[in-house]
């Protein structure tokens, strides 16, 4: 095996007298080549370098002092070597962090002129790296060029703001980006190597665990919602967008993924299927959602053969606590009710404001239709309404009707509920009449 022999290119001759202290004990024939300009072209320096570097085994240590410097020497060594060097970066000292970008351009390894060990730990490294037969020569390059490729992808993928991941065929995550780290709100090495069941609550590792398997399985694509846990501790909702990829003998290798949060467009949605549906001064369903599930509930009602009744109610002299007391009085009373009626209804109740002093109910059992009916107007007159400190009584006039077998509709239940609320306030108001027979 060629013995490694590094070549110390300086390219300033004033860091020449601040050499890494023991380098010669890294067992490597150390060449010093100070005061060779190379960067600017200095032809004969450059032949010269370049006969040395293609000797067997010999590794450049490239002097990073002057940035510009050492880029440009870097090029036209590329231009003159017949095969790329293998070239470690010497980083004055306090810039270490320049030591990534050193790799992007190939270097080996950047190490801090002022830290010996891994100077000469990564000299050793590289001398191991040489005498790697399967390294050597043209291989050398095309690892170089797949590390380079591999850093570019990584960095891509770092930049996408929707979380990413890789998994192998047991499920195991093989890669992921910076956006799935954050997310998951976990350091790579407790994603990489792991599986689902090591980064997410064990109820949301069964759904995606699932998923796989059925992806894996089936092949091709796979798109579902789901929820994951965020870095936060809560719950987001997502949809999983996967995909298997493939071996070079056509076998599914693993999968690939990507999250999309949708969240906040969940959350918009239900907010306008709320505005859509409900009541905003009250918190009841408004005229159209109650059509609408009055109908649906007939529907079932009719096919379980139960009774279903209807009650609308309105205030009584509505107009004058808006024109005594003022609007807003008003509308307290309109919560007021809203509240008492709650109390006298069960879950699959309906209950809706329906216009402006007007509300709805559709009792699930038609059973206590005169029970609710006869209870719910004593009950507002027991209840007034503290506003602004003082004490305002209301009463409602109500009206009910039950469903018959031969309504196909909630209309004509709602237009003998009405003509029974007319009766009511015929009567006098505070009071309900519950329709009997068909009109
Ligand atoms: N504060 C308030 N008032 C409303 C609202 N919607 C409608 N109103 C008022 O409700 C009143 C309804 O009056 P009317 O239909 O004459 O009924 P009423 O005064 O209750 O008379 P009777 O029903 O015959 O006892 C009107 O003065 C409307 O301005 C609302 O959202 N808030």
């Amino acid at each position: 095996m060629p013995q490694a022999r590094a070549l110390l290119l300086f390219l300033d001759a004033s860091t020449t007298t601040a050499l890494p202290a023991g380098l010669e004990g890294a067992g490597a024939a150390v060449e010093r080549w100070p005061l060779a300009d190379i960067s600017a072209g200095d032809a004969g320096s450059l032949t010269a370098v370049a006969g040395r570097l293609s000797r067997p085994g010999a590794v450049m240590v490239l002097d990073i002092t002057n940035v510009e410097q050492a880029q440009a020497a870097l090029r036209q060594l590329a231009l003159t070597l017949a095969r790329p060097a293998l070239w470690l970066a010497l980083l004055p000292a306090g810039r270490d962090h320049e030591a990534e970008a050193w790799w992007h351009q190939g270097a080996f390894d950047a190490v801090a002129r002022d830290d010996t060990a891994a100077f000469l730990r990564a000299l050793r490294r590289t001398r191991a790296r040489l005498q790697d037969p399967v390294t050597d020569g043209p291989e050398l390059a095309t690892l170089t060029r797949l590390k380079a490729q591999i850093h570019a992808m990584q960095a891509s993928l770092d930049n996408i703001p929707a979380p990413i991941f890789a998994k192998d065929a047991d499920g195991v995550y093989t890669g992921c980006n910076q956006a799935f780290v954050d997310y998951l709100g976990l350091p790579r090495e407790q994603i990489i190597g792991k599986t689902v069941f090591d980064v997410a609550p064990p109820h949301l590792a069964d759904v995606y665990d699932q998923a796989d398997r059925q992806l894996l399985a089936s092949g091709g694509r796979q798109v579902y919602e789901a929820q994951v846990k965020w870095a936060d501790g809560n719950l987001r909702d997502v949809i999983f967008h996967k995909a298997v990829f493939h071996d070079a003998h056509g076998a599914v290798a693993g999968q690939a993924g990507a999250i999309f949060d949708i969240t906040e467009r969940k959350r918009l949605e239900s907010g306008l299927r709320e505005l859509a549906q409900t009541d905003p001064l009250t918190g009841l369903l408004n005229r159209r959602c109650f059509i609408e599930r009055a109908g649906v509930q007939l529907a079932e009602a009719r096919h379980l053969r139960e009774a279903v009744a209807v009650l609308l109610f309105d205030i009584d002299h509505f107009k004058q606590i808006n024109d005594i007391h003022g609007h807003a009085a008003g509308d307290a009373m309109l919560r007021h009710l809203a509240n008492l009626g709650r109390q006298h209804l069960r879950g699959n109740d309906l209950f809706a404001r329906i216009g402006g002093d007007e509300f709805a109910i559709v009792l699930g059992g038609a059973n206590d239709v005169r029970a609710v009916a006869a209870r719910l107007p004593s009950r507002v007159a027991a209840t007034p309404l503290s506003f602004d400190g003082r004490e305002l009584a209301c009463g409602i006039s109500l009206g009910a009707a039950v469903v018959m077998a031969d309504d196909h509709d909630i209309d004509s239940a709602l237009r003998r509920a009405d003509a029974a609320l007319y009766e009511a306030k015929r009567q006098g108001r505070g009071r309900s009449v519950v329709f009997d027979g068909h009109r």
